[in-house]
């Protein structure tokens, strides 16, 4: 199950770029035997800053056909990390590829948060969207650590 993370902007080198190769590395090796991950990021960028619409473009480009559309989104579903491991299970089983959309500075475009399959939220705070990078990726680490019954996740 291929879990792709489309963003917008371009992330250097920086400590949140460190921890996001981090747990996609993690995730990655223990995934595998569950059959969850790998997992990619796809950035793009608006050179033109032509805002959200145009950004929108670009990210349906990015995104893998047949995937399940996941947008990041403060108005989104809160669920728990146990709940979100089980989403993720439940798509593979279903044997289908996720894709995670984290939009710019001006959010993501309405037009593509109402195609969205799903709509997930990290509280109704706003984070910067690099932050929102390195949860998402901790998140699916979290996740297959659930999946793999280990003791990384404790309530
Ligand atoms: C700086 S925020 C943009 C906020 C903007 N007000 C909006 O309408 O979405 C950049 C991106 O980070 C993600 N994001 C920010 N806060 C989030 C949260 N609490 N939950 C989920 N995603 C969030 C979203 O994908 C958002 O498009």
């Amino acid at each position: 199950m291929k879990v792709t993370i489309c963003a917008v902007g371009r992330l250097r080198k920086s400590p949140e770029l460190e921890l996001i190769s981090d747990y996609l590395e993690r995730f990655r090796k223990a995934g595998r035997a569950f059959g969850l991950g790998p997992a990619s990021v796809i950035e793009v960028e608006d050179k033109k800053n032509l805002g959200m619409e145009a950004e929108a473009a670009l990210l349906d480009r990015a995104i893998p056909a047949g995937s399940v559309l996941v947008t990041l989104d403060e108005r989104g579903d809160v669920v728990s990390s146990p709940e979100f491991a089980e989403r993720l299970a439940g798509w593979r089983d279903q044997a289908r590829d996720v894709s995670f959309v984290i939009g710019g500075a001006d959010g993501i475009a309405p037009s593509l948060r109402a195609r969205a399959d799903w709509s997930l939220s990290f509280g109704r705070m706003v984070w910067p969207h690099m932050l929102v990078r390195v949860m998402l990726a901790e998140q699916l680490y979290r996740a297959g650590q659930i999946v793999a019954g280990t003791p990384y996740h404790r309530v």
